[in-house]
């Protein structure tokens, strides 16, 4: 399919500029995607309007703080973001999914079918693939709180080099709730991107959260 005027405009709106090829792809992947939706409620998101200012905007920020060659795991995938566009703007990195929900991760098992993309899909609880794998870099948006997460992880950092983390505005609470809990005892935690969320109040700001242990150095965006 040609590419939609209206992912185009979108995409003009909020100055975006993508080589043909990749917004092709992102085209696929959407459109894929919301032809699942009707089944599985992946997405609220469902205006090419809401895909660019949302869903794209959060992985174009991710993306260029990946180094060539990484891998890794999109934690609690669901939709497919932000793993899905990742493996589509970075080639250059081996990105895989872990999606708890076999229905859900069934389905990303499809649109990665679909999409002809090289992404392994996981359907299991991301941080039990720890004992059998290695990832340089963990990825999450909308899965659980700074201390969820750290706290799924407290044993497994012998298997990560570091989380990035997509946050709202709350991120500031929630890292103050982490730090009173004891759960950063160990932990280094770094704002990598900050950026408007173009939302109606017009100032909160989106974050990406680097998390690593402390003492090993952290790892260098590109
Ligand atoms: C609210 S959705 C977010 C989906 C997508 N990441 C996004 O930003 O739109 C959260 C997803 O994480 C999955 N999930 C929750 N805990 C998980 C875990 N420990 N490992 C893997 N998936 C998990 C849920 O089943 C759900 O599909």
């Amino acid at each position: 399919m040609p590419l939609d005027p209206e992912f185009i405009a979108a995409l003009e709106k909020q100055s975006v500029e993508l080589d043909e090829t990749v917004a092709q792809r992102l085209q696929d992947y959407a459109t894929c995607m919301w032809g699942f939706n009707e089944q599985l409620n992946l997405t609220r998101h469902t205006t090419w309007d809401l895909f660019v200012s949302r869903d794209l905007r959060d992985c174009l920020q991710l993306a260029p703080l990946i180094q060539p060659g990484e891998e890794v795991l999109d934690l609690g995938s669901g939709n497919g973001i932000p793993g899905i566009p990742l493996a589509i703007l970075r080639p250059d990195v081996e990105v895989a999914l872990a999606e708890s929900v076999a229905k859900r991760a069934a389905v990303l098992a499809e649109m990665i079918e679909q999409l002809q993309l090289p992404v392994p899909v996981y359907s299991a609880r991301g941080e039990d693939l720890m004992d059998d794998f290695r990832f340089t870099t963990i990825v999450c948006r909308a899965v659980g709180s700074i201390t969820k997460l750290c706290r799924w992880f407290e044993d497994h950092w012998a298997s990560v080099d570091r989380m990035l983390l997509i946050k709202g505005p709350k991120w500031v609470e929630e890292r103050g709730e982490a730090r009173h809990l004891g759960v950063l005892a160990n932990l280094e935690v770094r704002r990598v991107a900050e950026y408007p969320l173009g939302d109606d109040s017009g100032e909160n700001q989106g974050a990406i959260l680097q998390i690593w242990p402390k003492g090993r150095e952290p790892m260098r965006s590109v």
